[in-house]
């Protein structure tokens, strides 16, 4: 039988660490995308990866999600977590309760269902068939599978990448809310430097198969993009992903 490379962290090392990831390599043909990571979240820190596009974020969350096992190197994560996608990936065949739900084992899981569903906003729509939400609410009804599971680690990969400006302030806000009041682990894969420095408590840059950047954020919340120390910051990180000039050309 095939070994699985994702193992849960247990004891004290789960309250030590949320993911702990060392010398991980993963290769397709000849094209090394990780080429022997390390990585440690801590319980309750929110990181979010940046990287250029082909960098290896979604392949690191894949891995990470247990989804992908063709890898050397050792991974370990919180025992309950969640992944959230760009695409809220809901079944049409069942309502948003349903999706919510999916899967859960015990008596009470409706009421628990119900209640994610309040904490992401959606309370009332339980009965919604997916095809009649919004590109939002149905990432809230993802939000809300993920809460339900109650996990120490969210992993997100570029969760809100596919939704319009002013539903994604929306997002950004209930995200931070929900972090307030569960304190999970946090791992955001985001294209959008910006976002990054919005959400994280430590940003991370993946180039070339490691983390060729790792910089705390150390801004008090809420963060103005107007704060030099927001500018400098995103100079920064613009300037490792390689395309500083051409975003200072643009604007
Ligand atoms: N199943 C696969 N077979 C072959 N190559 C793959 C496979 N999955 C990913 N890759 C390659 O691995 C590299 C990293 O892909 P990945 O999707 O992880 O990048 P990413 O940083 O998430 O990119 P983006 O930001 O554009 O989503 C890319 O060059 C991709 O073509």
């Amino acid at each position: 039988m095939a070994t699985r490379i994702l193992r849960d962290l247990t004891g004290a090392d789960e309250a030590a660490a949320a993911i702990r990831v060392r010398g991980l390599t993963r290769v397709f043909g000849d094209h090394v995308v990780l080429d022997g990571l390390d990585l440690t979240v801590a319980p309750g820190e929110f990181v979010a990866l940046l990287g250029r596009s082909g960098s290896g974020k979604s392949t690191l969350l894949r891995i990470l999600g247990g989804f992908d096992d063709e890898v050397s190197g050792e991974v370990l994560a919180a025992r309950r977590r969640a992944v959230v996608f760009q695409e809220p990936r809901l079944l049409p065949w069942t309502r948003a309760l349903g999706n919510v739900v999916l899967g859960l084992p015990g008596a009470d899981v409706d009421r628990r269902g119900r209640a994610a569903l309040a904490e992401v906003g959606l309370a009332g729509r339980e009965r919604s068939w997916p095809v009649t939400l919004s590109g939002g609410e149905a990432q809230r009804v993802a939000l809300a599978r993920a809460l339900v599971r109650e996990p120490d680690l969210v992993m997100l990969d570029e969760p809100f990448g596919a939704l319009d400006a002013l539903t994604r302030i929306r997002m950004h806000a209930l995200l931070q809310e929900l972090c307030r009041r569960h304190r999970p682990a946090v791992l955001f894969v985001t294209h959008d430097v910006d976002e990054a420095i919005l959400l994280a408590d430590r940003v991370l840059v993946l180039t070339d198969g490691r983390l060729s950047l790792d910089v705390p954020v150390g801004l008090p919340t809420p963060r103005p993009r107007a704060h030099p120390a927001f500018a400098a910051l995103r100079a920064r990180l613009l300037t490792e992903l390689g395309v500083r000039d051409l975003a200072e050309a643009a604007t």
